[in-house]
């Protein structure tokens, strides 16, 4: 396994002149030796980009691929030692599960003993111990992609497996199975894991880290939590979340703000100016009319998700949404209302980039 450093930036034509040529904006990141993370984003923002630059079969316009320190900029996939999984199964259909599992591991003269304990190993973490003696062909799309899994995971030597969208092609009742299973195999074997996907549930549930871009940016590199607790761009406030955050412009004059013509404390010291204040659904309290610290707003919608209530709210001149449990008590449709949406969850933030 290897720690991944990216100083680099790409563009597909030459002589790029504008921030839009690019695919990759220049950027600077490490990838952790054993690290599980996930590249998200919107489709074109640059993501299959970033991993073919790592995998090897990109070179980055300009910049460099470094692999523990070493220049691997020009190095082929094959020198990089590099697995790769992608969208739809790679493997050989007159195999058996077992043969396809052990094709890498033949490939590297691994000694037959070694190769028998770890297709073992592997076939088990993916629950396809009773299919290691049939033949791929007959195996249905999920289970053939399950098989190249496996066969990105078998070698234990490599610098890192990374994962196109791996699960594109699977059942969704599996793909939820899979994704909790790919990140328990994260924990036992210790492999450094690069998963690209613009899902963000499957992110989140994936990954320690998640790298979140847009348009060829790198707009936060965090944990699960610090996606959703401290957005650090307005961008992934939207993005990440079911729905995303809301926002409200406010004025601040460090320790008051003014929203929509009410003065409200701050949470905690603001530089002053205009901001745009950041609540998510499930922060934002609901309250009755002119109660301390409450904005008035009224009760456009509430509808039933099933695991949770959304009730869509008109306030400040926005729509905002609020997030409840099942048993909370329902607004009705009309109310007035008032509503939380200053607190300890709240963030700040100015020109998009996160500042409180
Ligand atoms: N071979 C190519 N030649 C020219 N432009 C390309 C090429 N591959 C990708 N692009 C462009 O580069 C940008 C980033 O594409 P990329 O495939 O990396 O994004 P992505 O986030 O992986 O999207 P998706 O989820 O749709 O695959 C897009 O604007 C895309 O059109």
């Amino acid at each position: 396994m290897a720690k991944i450093e990216l100083d680099l930036a790409h563009a597909y034509r030459p002589n790029p002149k504008q921030d839009s040529d690019y695919a990759l904006l220049p950027l600077k990141m490490t990838f952790d030796d054993g690290g599980a993370y996930a590249l998200l984003g919107p489709s074109g923002c640059g993501k299959t980009t970033m991993l073919n630059i790592m995998s090897g079969l990109l070179v980055p316009s300009q910049g460099t691929v470094k692999f523990d320190g070493q220049d691997m900029t020009r190095a082929t996939p094959q020198q990089r030692n590099i697995a790769q999984v992608f969208q739809f199964p790679v493997i050989y259909d007159t195999m058996t599960v077992a043969e396809n599992l052990a094709f890498p591991l033949k490939n590297r003269k691994v000694p037959a003993a070694q190769i028998q304990q770890r297709v073992g190993q592997i076939a088990e973490m993916l629950e396809m111990s009773h299919q290691l003696n049939m033949r791929a062909a007959g195996l249905s799309a999920d289970q053939k992609q399950k098989i190249s899994l496996g066969r990105g995971l078998v070698r234990p030597d490599v610098s890192a497996v990374l994962f196109d969208e791996p699960l594109t092609v699977i059942d969704p009742h599996l793909k939820w199975q899979l994704r909790r299973k790919l990140k328990q195999i994260h924990h036992e074997l210790k492999l450094t894991l690069i998963y690209v996907t613009h899902d963000q549930v499957e992110a989140l549930t994936f990954a320690d880290q998640v790298v979140v871009m847009s348009r060829g940016m790198v707009v936060q590199l965090g944990t699960p939590e610090a996606l959703f607790e401290r957005p650090a761009h307005t961008f992934v406030g939207h993005f990440i979340g079911s729905p995303g955050m809301n926002f409200l412009p406010a004025q601040s004059q460090g320790t008051q703000l003014q929203i929509a013509g009410q003065s409200l404390a701050a949470p905690r010291p603001l530089p002053a100016g205009a901001l745009k204040l950041g609540i998510r659904p499930e922060y934002l309290g609901l309250d009755v009319v002119g109660a301390p610290g409450t904005l008035p707003a009224k009760v456009k919608q509430v509808q039933d998700i099933g695991t949770y209530v959304l009730v869509t709210i008109e306030a400040a001149g926005q729509s905002l949404k609020a997030r409840l449990s099942p048993d909370a008590v329902r607004p009705e449709v009309g109310n007035a209302l008032g509503i939380q949406v200053v607190g300890a969850h709240t963030c700040f933030y100015q020109n998009e980039e996160l500042v409180a």
